[in-house]
């Protein structure tokens, strides 16, 4: 499937036929995307897809074996990327910190590595929610506090493009909520953030854009509705039906069942009828429904299912 947005030079991003060794072993082979600017784009993919091994190449820490890669719009092996590297942020898988640093102090040593001015860090610790405990050793930190100081860490110097690195491993749902939240206002000022995360149903309806990798190569790319289409797997309708209308219903999806060559999936417990469908039935079952029902929903397959969809597709042909 082949991305749909543009390959132009407004791409934060821009992989062309990138393959990567390590020693005899190919960890990526052609690999090809754009993400736009500004966009929350997901990359997802099994253990050992090859996911933190691009986040390396793109962040220039790793050289490609061949292929072009263009991130802000400059060639990651570039002696200018240097530069480039200022407008990047990075949270790693496993942040590693100093315990029995503070806060505020474990911040303001990654400023002066990036040599951010120290004054950003008051702001910084802010947003993530941090200044009350910024005086603590670090050692004391929950673990969502640690991936907070993280993120913050990623964030000095407000950098245009943000790569975070399965960033909620570990967190509660609240913290989860929270994390977000700050991403939220980071996207608002119009920066890009490329994000791993094995909990899809997490990142679902968050990202513009995914990625899923399967053994080192791109098995789909696109929106969720691009890659559930790609997959055609099937939906869920489900509605509220009193045992008065309930025949009519079932007489209007047995015509819908009559036109197509899918199988439709009917069951009903007490008022509730569901009915499981091919994508292109769709329309024809809520159709059938509206006039009988109420409460009619549609539940989409996941974000999850589609990646097992592809998975298993992918393994079939290679
Ligand atoms: N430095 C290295 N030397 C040799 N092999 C490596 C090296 N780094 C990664 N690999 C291998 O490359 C493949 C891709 O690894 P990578 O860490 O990119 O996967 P991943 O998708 O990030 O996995 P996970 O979800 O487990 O973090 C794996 O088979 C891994 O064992």
């Amino acid at each position: 499937m082949k991305s749909l947005h543009a390959e132009t030079a407004m791409s934060a991003i821009s992989l062309r036929g990138v393959s990567h060794q390590f020693g005899a072993f190919t960890a990526l082979q052609d690999v090809s995307f754009d993400i736009g600017r500004g966009e929350m784009f997901g990359l997802i993919g099994h253990n050992g897809a090859g996911k933190s091994t691009l986040f390396k190449l793109m962040l220039g820490l790793l050289t490609p074996a061949s292929g072009s890669l263009k991130v802000l719009g400059q060639d990651t092996g570039a002696a200018a990327f240097r530069q480039t590297r200022r407008q990047i942020g990075y949270l790693p898988e496993n942040f590693v910190t100093y315990d029995n640093l503070s806060g505020a102090e474990v911040l303001q040593l990654f400023a002066d590595l990036k040599q951010v001015p120290r004054s950003a860090c008051a702001d910084l610790l802010d947003l993530v929610g941090l200044t009350a405990a910024a005086g603590r050793h670090v050692q004391t930190y929950s673990k969502g506090m640690r991936q907070r100081l993280g993120l913050a860490q990623a964030l000095l110097g407000e950098p245009q493009l943000i790569f975070l690195d399965e960033p909620t491993n570990g967190l509660d749902p609240q913290g989860i909520a929270d994390f977000y939240a700050i991403l939220d206002s980071v996207r608002a000022r119009g920066a890009t953030i490329v994000i791993t995360s094995h909990i899809l149903a997490e990142i679902q309806e968050r990202v513009d854009h995914l990625l899923i990798m399967h053994g080192g190569r791109v098995a789909a790319q696109g929106t969720l509705a691009e890659l559930r289409q790609g997959m055609a797997l099937p939906l869920t309708v489900v509605a509220s039906v009193t045992p008065l209308q309930q025949p009519l219903a079932l007489a209007a999806l047995a015509a819908v069942q009559a036109g197509s060559s899918e199988a439709l999936n009917v069951s009903t417990q007490a008022e509730r009828l569901s009915v499981r469908c091919a994508p292109a039935d769709k329309m024809a079952v809520l159709t059938a429904l509206l006039p009988v029902a109420s409460d009619v929903a549609v539940h989409e397959s996941t974000l999850e299912q589609v990646f097992l969809g592809y998975g298993a597709a992918y393994a079939h042909v290679h």
